[in-house]
């Protein structure tokens, strides 16, 4: 198998590009750049991978779709609109990491993204890929997840799917490291604007909420809205939302479904009852994991959600995507560890 990788010099295109290369499905990786760059070696543009020649090359929708099985787009919000139009006419594998094609309405888009929508029927025909819920097979265009959004959904599911809380009740706390923001330079991620301090931001404003109603509505249609806030935390790599919704289910229902809903899910690891997760144990690698507790004085449960903004959130739900699309073992190219301490 042979893939494309546009972004490989932004962060979650160089975590894509090592789970690539120690996939056991993949030959090759080729690499693109912007369509009108010169040519140069991976190891020039991002230093850290060191004595890495594979060249970057301008990117020609022609000569990948002569040369590769599927290429996947790390770039920022906005590229795909512009990039993936040739792909999508010739029905080429797409896997997009970007929110461009994850909002099916295209007045949404705009109304969240304040610019205009891609083409309503790519839209529509575009697959949203939350790995552990739906199957990626024969969907030639992947609308990768936002990482908040996974954390959020996968906290969510079993919750919203068996009908357990009152659907107008959710408020989500989530919480992010900077590269979630990208490798751009701005103040709000700087060093000493971001270390020893917290910062809300995008209060009611973030565009992951469209999207995260649009698959809460799939599983249950009466949820109204949801309250949802974001703040950065100062450290590189990791999201946690803490997740109440008011409930009358007990805490062995709550449990339970939690437990029935993942069991078969390799990445999602729900905790046994009185363990709430921590980042350290999911950073690195491909897992979300999740902690439930209930108050019975106030019949609130809390969901505790943890991934690695770039791996579970960005590039190895992106190859959860891949396995699915080829028929590759759900694992492949994701059996990796967390940094311990
Ligand atoms: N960071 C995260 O945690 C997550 C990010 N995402 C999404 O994934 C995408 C990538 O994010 P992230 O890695 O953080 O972004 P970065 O800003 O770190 O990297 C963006 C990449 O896109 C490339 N790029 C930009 N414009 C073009 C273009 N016109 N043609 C070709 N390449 C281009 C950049 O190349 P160059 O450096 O040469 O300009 C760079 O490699 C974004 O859409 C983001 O929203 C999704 C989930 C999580
Ligand atoms: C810390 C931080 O700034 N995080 C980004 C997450 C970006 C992302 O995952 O998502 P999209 O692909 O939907 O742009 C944010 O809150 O916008």
């Amino acid at each position: 198998m042979n893939v494309a990788l546009v972004g490989v010099t932004g962060y979650s295109g160089m975590v894509l590009y090592q789970l690539l290369q120690q996939h056991p499905e993949v030959a090759t990786v080729r690499l693109f750049g912007h369509p009108d760059s010169q040519p140069q070696p991976l190891m020039a543009a991002v230093s850290n991978f060191i004595g890495d020649q594979t060249l970057i090359e301008p990117l020609d929708a022609a000569v990948v779709m002569a040369s590769c099985d599927l290429i996947f787009f790390a770039t920022s919000a906005g590229v795909t609109t512009e990039l993936a139009t040739p792909f999508i006419e010739a029905d080429f594998p797409v896997i997009d990491l970007s929110g461009d094609y994850r909002l099916q309405d295209p007045e949404t888009f705009t109304k969240w993204y304040h610019k205009p929508a891609p083409a309503t029927a790519a839209l529509q025909q575009s697959h949203y890929g939350l790995a552990e819920f739906t199957d990626a097979a024969r969907h030639n265009y992947i609308a990768n997840p936002g990482c908040y959004a996974t954390a959020t959904l996968l906290g969510l599911a079993p919750l919203v799917q068996q009908h357990l809380i009152n659907p107008a009740s959710i408020i989500v706390d989530a919480k992010s490291g900077t590269s979630g923001a990208g490798k751009k330079l701005a103040t709000s991620t700087h060093f000493s604007q971001t270390d020893e301090n917290l910062q809300l931001y995008k209060v009611n404003q973030h565009q992951h909420i469209p999207e995260i109603m649009q698959q809460l509505k799939v599983w249950d249609a009466s949820v109204p809205a949801i309250q949802f806030t974001t703040t950065l935390l100062p450290l590189v790599r990791g999201i946690m939302d803490t997740i109440y919704a008011k409930t009358d289910a007990t805490a062995e229902q709550l449990h339970a479904a939690f437990a029935e809903t993942y069991a078969d899910s390799p990445f999602v690891r729900v905790l046994p009852v009185g363990q709430l997760p921590t980042l350290k144990e999911v950073v690195g690698t491909n897992y979300c994991d999740l902690g439930i507790s209930y108050n019975p004085v106030t019949h609130t449960v809390l969901v505790v959600s943890v991934i690695d903004n770039l791996v579970k959130g960005a590039a190895g739900q992106a190859v959860q995507n891949f396995n699915q699309y080829f028929g590759f073992s759900a694992t492949a190219g994701l059996q990796l560890t967390a940094v311990m301490p």
